[in-house]
């Protein structure tokens, strides 16, 4: 699958932080069941490795590694079968890194010096970071114009309420986001919230 095929999976992708890799398979079944089938799984706590194994168990979720900001981690999370990387930023080193491997690739941009870093680098599919505060959709609205072959996964700030209006604009192919898996919420709670995500539209 190419980043273009992952973006347009589901109209949104959870952002998980997992503490605790035992709760990681049930918890990509309630989001898969509810419709969410890409999973970004963030590189921010000790459990994300076994956590991405864990949930690559689990039929029909497309699981990826976020928050890699270098090569070591990189490697990591290709040793962890990760199916494509989400990371806040670009920079040459990693982005040629993983460009190379041929891994789909969701890089973080947040201005036009940022996305013509990416298209120096062949790629044209960047996560918007962090979107509200960055300017909203009013900023990826003026970026996006001279960059009119990019498509964009906003994340960063987004809502179950706000999603509709960054889903309607048309270089946006989905949102990134939180909401969908709030801290103390049931495996009920987060089906409930997935299937509400994944019938989103613009
Ligand atoms: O860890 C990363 O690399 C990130 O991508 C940060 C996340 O995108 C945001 O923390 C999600 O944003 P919220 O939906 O506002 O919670």
């Amino acid at each position: 699958m190419n980043i273009e095929a992952i973006m347009k999976t589901a109209p949104v992708i959870p952002v998980l932080v997992i503490e605790d890799a035992a709760t990681a398979r049930p918890l990509a079944e309630a989001l898969v069941k509810g419709g969410l089938r890409v999973l970004e799984v963030t590189l921010r706590t000790g459990a994300a490795l076994e956590a991405i194994a864990e949930m690559k168990q689990v039929e029909g979720a497309i699981v990826g590694a976020g928050t890699v900001v270098n090569t070591d981690q990189f490697e990591q999370v290709m040793k962890a079968d990760a199916e494509f990387i989400v990371s806040p930023g670009l920079t040459d080193r990693l982005g040629d890194a993983i460009t190379r491997s041929g891994v789909p690739y969701l890089p973080g941009v947040a201005n036009a010096g940022d996305i013509m870093r990416g298209l120096d680098l062949g790629l044209e599919h960047f996560k918007f970071f962090p979107a509200e505060t960055s300017g909203g959709l009013k900023a990826l609205k003026a970026l996006a114009a001279p960059f009119y072959q990019c498509k964009f996964c906003p994340t960063g700030g987004i809502s179950a309420a706000t999603a509709p209006e960054w889903l309607a604009f048309d270089p946006i192919l989905c949102v990134g986001g939180s909401w969908v898996t709030p801290k103390g919420a049931s495996y009920e709670q987060v089906e409930a919230l997935a299937r509400e995500a994944a019938l989103l539209k613009g």
